[in-house]
């Protein structure tokens, strides 16, 4: 991923605000180490950052390529090798129960309607959550929804995966079942969080203060740098 330039600013005349407004200086980042952290205050830019990097959001100034792909001008061939996982998992789990959702998910996938559901009860069985296929998304706990969002993204196999705030709400279990699933991928990962435990185990991680990149390296330092923004 590379990003030259890549800044957000909305226009005074945008509908999403009143005023002129940065959200993102521009940026001029490569980003391709393997798993990549991106941490910061509440309000700094994180999750923005995020949703340029599959065209979610189009940058107002410079590019965002992905893969060799412009986010701009590719942008549905780069969603479909950028999975992307929110943050809240109710904007992204559309369907009433869990097996439902993973059966959207391969609909791409040339399998029988038999094998497609075995497929997605094997997918939800590897994450612990085969018992809750047939419930209602909304009887789920927080957890329970966010793997499953993370389920369906993975089922696809993106190249890519970018991950908002993903541990936000699993407990302890979860969070090291999340951290053992992610370190057997072989997609490049991008995720924010304010876990810095997680964090620490990524290659690479970047700080955003206001918009910008305030420290960028490797995690201990760039979690010392944090730190000290913070106190
Ligand atoms: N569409 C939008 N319209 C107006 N302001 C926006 C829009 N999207 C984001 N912002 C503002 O941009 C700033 C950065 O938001 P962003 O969601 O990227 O922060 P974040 O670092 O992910 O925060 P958090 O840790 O709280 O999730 C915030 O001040 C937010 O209010």
């Amino acid at each position: 991923m590379v990003l030259a330039d890549a800044g957000l600013t909305l226009a005074p005349d945008d509908p999403r605000t009143q005023v002129a407004k940065q959200i993102l200086a521009p940026l001029t980042l490569e980003l391709t180490e393997k798993r990549i952290a991106i941490i910061g205050a509440n309000g700094s830019g994180k999750s923005t950052l995020l949703r340029l990097l599959n065209g979610l959001v189009l940058p107002s100034s410079g590019t965002v390529h992905v893969q060799g792909r412009n986010t701009r001008s590719e942008a549905s061939a780069v969603r479909r090798s950028v999975g992307f996982v929110f943050t809240d998992p109710l904007s992204q789990l559309v369907m009433p129960t869990p097996q439902e959702d993973l059966e959207l998910s391969l609909r791409r996938q040339k399998l029988s309607k038999k094998q497609r559901q075995e497929k997605a009860l094997g997918i939800l069985a590897s994450y612990g959550l085969d018992h809750l296929a047939q419930s209602s998304i909304y009887e789920l706990s927080g957890g329970e929804r966010q793997l499953t969002a993370l389920a369906t993204v993975l089922a696809v196999d993106p190249s890519i995966l970018v991950l908002d705030e993903p541990s936000t709400l699993l407990d302890l279990r979860n969070t090291q079942l999340l951290m053992q699933r992610l370190s057997t991928l072989d997609q490049q990962i991008i995720m924010s969080t304010h876990d810095l435990v997680l964090a620490a185990t990524f290659e690479r991680v970047l700080v955003i203060e206001a918009g910008q990149v305030a420290f960028d390296g490797a995690p201990q330092e760039a979690i010392a740098a944090y730190r000290k923004m913070a106190s």
